[in-house]
């Protein structure tokens, strides 16, 4: 089972080189405007989820909430560190 440091550490690496058939990769370069959009659409989709279908459901869309808030710290250039220290 992955955490989300190791999914953060994974996605940094893939960032750092590059990897042409990463959705991440090409996710991180399209922006913060984009990044942030699909923040907010997976919250929305958590939220929906949480009030309307089952635990399974929504635990699947806030994954991709967790995944979305990576691909906009990289865009805006966080590290985990940035974050936790807030915590
Ligand atoms: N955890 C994720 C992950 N979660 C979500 N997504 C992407 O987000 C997409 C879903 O977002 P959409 O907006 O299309 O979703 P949607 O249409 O609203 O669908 P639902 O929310 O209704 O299910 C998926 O098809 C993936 O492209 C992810 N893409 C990658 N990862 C992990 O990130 C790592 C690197 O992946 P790559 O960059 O693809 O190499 C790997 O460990 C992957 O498993």
């Amino acid at each position: 089972m992955k955490t989300f440091d190791a999914l953060f550490d994974e996605l940094s690496a893939k960032v750092a080189a590059g990897d042409p058939a990463s959705g991440t990769v090409t996710a991180v370069r399209d922006g913060v405007h984009a990044a942030g959009k699909k923040v907010v659409e997976e919250a929305a989709e958590s939220w929906m989820a949480a009030e309307h279908e089952g635990p399974e459901r929504t635990a699947e869309e806030i994954s991709q909430l967790l995944y979305r808030v990576q691909v906009l710290m990289l865009a805006r250039g966080l590290t985990l560190d940035d974050v936790y220290t807030h915590l």
